[in-house]
This record gives C-alpha cells, structure tokens and sequence, in this order.
C-alpha cells in the first residue's frame, strides 16, 4: 500500500532522511520510531506530501506521490487521516463541529455531516462531549475528537506523529486501545511516529527504527524487539542497561506467556538437573500475544545439554554477548 525507494531528502546542505526504503502493507500498523532529531516526523510528512523529498520514490496504491498536483493530490490527501500530538482542534468550536469540520470544506450535505460526526462519536466513545468546546475536555478526550475529525473523510490511511506523547500512560493505553480497534473494525492501515518502543511495542505490526535519517533496525515488532535489544539500547541510549553475570554463559529466551514459561523453566531444571540462575524475567505485551523474555546464565560446561534441550522444545534462544 505504501512503498518507499531509496527516499532522501535533505533541508539545505543536511540530509535528514537517508535512503530510506520501505513497505507498509495494506492493514498493517507500522511503527516509526526513534531519538528526536531521527527523521520520523519528516518520512511521515513525506506520506501525505506535507513535505517533499529530493530523490527516491515514494508510492501510495502504486501512485508516485510527487507526482500529484491540484485537485489529485487534494484528492489523495483526503484517503490519508493525520493525528498530532498537539491535538490541533479548533478551540472555538465544539466537539461537534471539530469533527464535522473536513465534511464541510468537502461539501457534505447537513444531515451526511451529522449521521456521520455521530458515528464517529460512538467509535471514539465521546458522544456525551459533541456539545463541549475542546479546553472542557481531557488531554485523551481531546486526542479521541482529533481521531474522530481525522476519520471524518473515511481515509484509508491514518497517520499518528506522536499522537499520544502528551499523555500520561493510563490514558496512552486507552488511545493505543482504540487505534488498535479502529484498525481492526476498520480496516485503516495505520503509521505511527513514536519515540518510546514501549508504543510501537503495543500497537504495530512492524517497525523501522531510525537513527539520523537512516533505517538502523527493521522487521516484525516481536523480531527487532526480541532479538535486538543491544542495538535498541544503542540506539535510545544505554541508561537502562542490565547488569548480567560475567561468568558463565547467558541465554536469553522467550517463549509464549500462556502459563507456558514457567513450564518451560521447571521443566528443564527437572530434565537436565543442572543449575542456573534468572537474572532476568520479563512478561512483553505485544500487539496480538504476551511474551515472556528470560535470561538464564548456565554453567559453561553445561551449555550444549541448555541448548539441545531448548531446540528439541522448539524455544526462542540466543546468546547474550557478555561484555
Ligand atoms: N522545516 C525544517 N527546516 C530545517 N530543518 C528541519 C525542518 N524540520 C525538521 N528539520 C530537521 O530535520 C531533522 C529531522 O526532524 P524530524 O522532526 O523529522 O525528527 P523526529 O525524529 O520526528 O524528531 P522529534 O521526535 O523531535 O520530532 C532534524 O534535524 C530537524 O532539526
């Protein structure tokens, strides 16, 4: 559905985005994350011709988008909502008509506008505020108007640059919930600029990590999440970094959460009759299923029995580099 080439674009002598190629299918959630300064905002801004890039491609249902001028790109703008971490509502307006807003400028009829800002409302679960005025309203009420107003036009793309950035996590949780179900119900392929994985995590299918306008990392969530993490804590900074035995070996593994971790774990210490230690456990929430990540430091002579026994349990492994 959106396919990028080789897109670069630059803001006089500097490169901001740096052969960037990519592909977001039709239905996915995809997530852009990283460091401010990565380049995120801009690709997304690329998506909609918010913003122009100086050489590659950049497709939406197989159109260059650099090509459309006039009322083909007001045309294709119109399949492509956008959520802000601002909100952008008008303050002077209601809820009401800050969702009816977009169906005006294209010129629906009364009663097009009110079925449809009323639908919208039961989705977004605001029916009780279309009379308020935006500043009556929370910061997750206020985002939950913006994804109704940005929905208005029944676009087949819905755009977050850091939509829930301003929340506290309760109400984060609540405007990932509903994005996740608008995609669902839906059917709307969604992009999302994040700079916390924790985000990304939740919600999106796939990610690519940037790091000063280049991709560093890309794939499914669960793989770039799961399998590395080193370059992730490269990336967002090594603050965070676990302390993990210095003797031994270390294996990270991650199975399942389905009461199946624990098995596993028991199992292997009843099996193998060796010892080890867990210096790290770990439940993840992954868009679709929860994930347990461990890592056990085993004993060096005991390594080869640790890893025959996980392979023949079809488990998740790797070696944790010690440093
Ligand atoms: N209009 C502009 N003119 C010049 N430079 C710009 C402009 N907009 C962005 N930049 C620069 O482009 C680079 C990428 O900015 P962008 O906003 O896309 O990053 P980001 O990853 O979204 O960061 P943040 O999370 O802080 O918004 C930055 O170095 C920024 O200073």
């Amino acid at each position: 559905m959106i396919e990028i080439k080789g897109l670069s674009k630059f803001y006089g002598d500097i490169k901001v985005l740096d052969d960037i190629s990519l592909e977001i299918k039709e239905g996915e959630i995809y997530g852009l994350v990283g460091r401010s300064g990565a380049g995120k905002s801009t690709l997304l801004r690329c998506i909609n011709r918010l913003e122009d890039f100086q050489s590659g491609s950049l497709k939406v249902d197989g159109v260059e988008v650099r090509d459309l001028e006039g009322t083909k790109l007001r045309e294709f703008r119109k399949n492509i909502g956008m959520i802000f971490q601002n909100f952008s509502l008008m303050q002077r307006r209601s809820v009401y008509e800050n969702i009816a807003l977009p169906m005006e400028c294209w010129g629906y009829n009364k009663d097009e506008i009110d079925k449809r800002v009323r639908e919208l409302a039961e989705v977004v679960e605001i029916t009780d505020k279309l009379s308020s005025k935006p500043r009556e309203l929370s910061g997750g009420q206020q985002q939950r108007v913006a994804i109704a107003r940005a929905l208005s036009l029944n676009p087949k793309i819905l755009l977050s640059d850091e939509a829930t950035s301003a929340l506290d996590p309760k109400t984060t949780d609540s405007i990932l919930s509903l994005l996740k179900r608008i995609n669902r119900n839906l059917g709307i392929t969604i992009v999302i600029v994040a700079h916390q994985m924790s985000v990304i995590k939740r919600v999106c299918d796939k990610v690519s990590v940037l790091d000063q306008g280049k991709i560093a990392l890309d794939g499914k969530v669960v793989d770039v999440f799961l399998h590395k993490q080193d370059e992730i804590r490269e990336i967002f900074g090594g603050a965070n970094k676990i302390a993990l035995p210095s003797t031994g070996i270390n294996i990270r593994i991650i199975v399942p959460e389905e009461g199946e971790s624990n098995r596993i774990i028991s199992r292997m210490a009843q099996i193998l009759n060796v010892a080890f230690s867990i210096p790290v456990a770990n439940i993840e929430q992954f868009k679709e299923r929860t994930m347990a990540l461990f890592v056990i430091n085993v004993e060096c002579e005991n390594f080869n029995k640790v890893a025959e026994f996980l392979d023949y349990q079809n488990v998740t492994w790797e070696v944790v580099e010690n440093e």
